[in-house]
């Protein structure tokens, strides 16, 4: 091991790191909500800083990625759909077998300069995360009960509101609604089969109504989907923890642009086309498993250096004071207070853990994971 690699795996570099995002995090989320008086004022504007606030918090995470584990990019796609990536509105429908899935995602969203206004469907429990949760509420993220009786009208009046979102976003679907364990898998294939559709190897089966609602709403305001198929190479299946202690990885995206008219209207016509994309999404994970590729031509979008420009900004506001804070405990000499800081960071270090956590398939929920009665009609 190198001695760079050896400091990467150092805990004091993770605290270093993990204290950044938290404190600037939240310094962030309490800027957000200074914007709230001039959502009344100046929608657009309030929503353009806080397109830039989002994207002091969430680069940070992608700065992790690509500078600090140096994490390499690959995509697999169409040349002549290239020009177009981060120029339009798109939906992005991706499939949901990694921890870092979302943060890939963000990296790309990064490369190609729409990670500030990035959007996701996402379970309604992520709201709570302090900082990345927050931050949402600002960005008009939509939330999910995955539960469709209460999640119909909620979710539809969420994308309406994007409707004249003044920077070009990403709106990102995992369409299988949880991560794919083998259980889930189990179950949503015994559903498949009640449904008398074909079994999928590698995903879960889609569930329809949020793509159809997603696809319906944003009729007129985003140009297409992005069918999109991640992996990483040597079978490798990297969780945050791995990121932070600096371990490289490499990523292919293999992604196909679908033009939004092509999709059929009505809801059982969607949702048959959604299931054929999957078919044909199992397929190129199978190709991608036999040949370690993706069909078709690759780019590598340059990784750019804001992320880590970001991150270098909020290290020098935040450490200085820190390191005279720490500075000031040593010299005070008082027991009570050196105990109450220690106190204080080991409730912090538990908090991000916790936030970490989130991203772990070992603590994920029960959802899909529940026997079905099943109905052969
Ligand atoms: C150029 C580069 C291109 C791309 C770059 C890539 C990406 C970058 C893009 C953007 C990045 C932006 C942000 C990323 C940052 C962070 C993201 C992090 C995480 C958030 C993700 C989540 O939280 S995922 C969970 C929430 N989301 C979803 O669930 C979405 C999918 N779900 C739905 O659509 C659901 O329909 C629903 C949620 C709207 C409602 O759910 P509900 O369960 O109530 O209803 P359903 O209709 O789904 O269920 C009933 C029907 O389902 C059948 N059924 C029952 N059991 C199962 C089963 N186990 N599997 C499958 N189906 C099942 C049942 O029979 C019912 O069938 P019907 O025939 O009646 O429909
Ligand atoms: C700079 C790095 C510092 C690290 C600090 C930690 C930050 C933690 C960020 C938490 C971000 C949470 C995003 C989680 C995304 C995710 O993958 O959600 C899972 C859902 O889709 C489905 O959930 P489930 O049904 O449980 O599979």
């Amino acid at each position: 091991m190198g001695v760079l690699q050896l400091l990467k795996s150092q805990f004091v570099c993770h605290l270093v790191i993990c204290y950044v995002f938290l404190f600037s995090g939240l310094v962030i989320n309490l800027l957000q909500l200074c914007t709230l008086p001039l959502w009344l004022v100046d929608k657009q504007l309030a929503r353009r800083i806080n397109v830039r606030l989002g994207y002091c918090i969430s680069s940070q995470m992608v700065a992790a990625l690509e500078w600090w584990s140096g994490t390499e990019c690959t995509l697999y796609t169409d040349p002549k759909s290239f020009p177009l990536y981060g120029n339009e509105n798109a939906i992005v429908v991706l499939n949901h077998s990694f921890e870092i899935d979302f943060l890939c995602g963000w990296t790309f969203c990064e490369r190609f300069g729409v990670l500030g206004s990035s959007k996701v469907l996402a379970k309604k429990e992520l709201s709570y995360v302090p900082v990345i949760g927050w931050m949402w509420y600002f960005l008009e993220i939509v939330f999910c009960k995955r539960k469709w009786e209460e999640d119909r009208r909620t979710v539809a009046q969420s994308l309406q509101n994007l409707h004249d979102y003044p920077e070009n976003f990403w709106f990102l679907l995992y369409c299988e609604g949880t991560r794919l364990t083998p259980k889930k898998h189990q179950v949503s294939m015994q559903v498949a089969e009640s449904k008398g559709l074909p079994k999928l190897k590698y995903h879960l089966l889609p569930r329809t109504k949020g793509f159809w609602v997603t696809v319906q709403n944003l009729r007129g305001t985003a140009a297409a989907v992005y069918d999109s198929t991640l992996n990483f190479r040597n079978n490798e299946t990297p969780t945050l923890l791995d990121i932070l202690n600096g371990k490289k990885y490499h990523a292919d995206l293999y992604v196909r642009r679908i033009p939004l008219e092509s999709i059929p209207e009505d809801e059982a016509e969607c949702a048959a086309w959604l299931h054929k994309l999957y078919q044909e999404k199992d397929s190129f994970q199978e190709h991608y498993t036999q040949t370690g590729r993706y069909p078709g031509p690759t780019v590598s979008p340059p990784r750019r250096p804001w992320s880590l420009i970001n991150w270098l900004f909020w290290a020098c506001l935040l450490l200085y004071p820190l390191g005279l804070l720490v500075a000031q405990l040593i010299s005070s000499g008082s027991i009570l207070t050196i105990l109450a800081s220690v106190a204080l960071c080991s409730a912090a270090s538990l908090g991000v853990r916790w936030m970490i956590g989130q991203t772990e398939i070992g603590r994920g929920s029960s959802y899909g994971d529940k026997e079905v009665p099943l109905n052969n009609n």
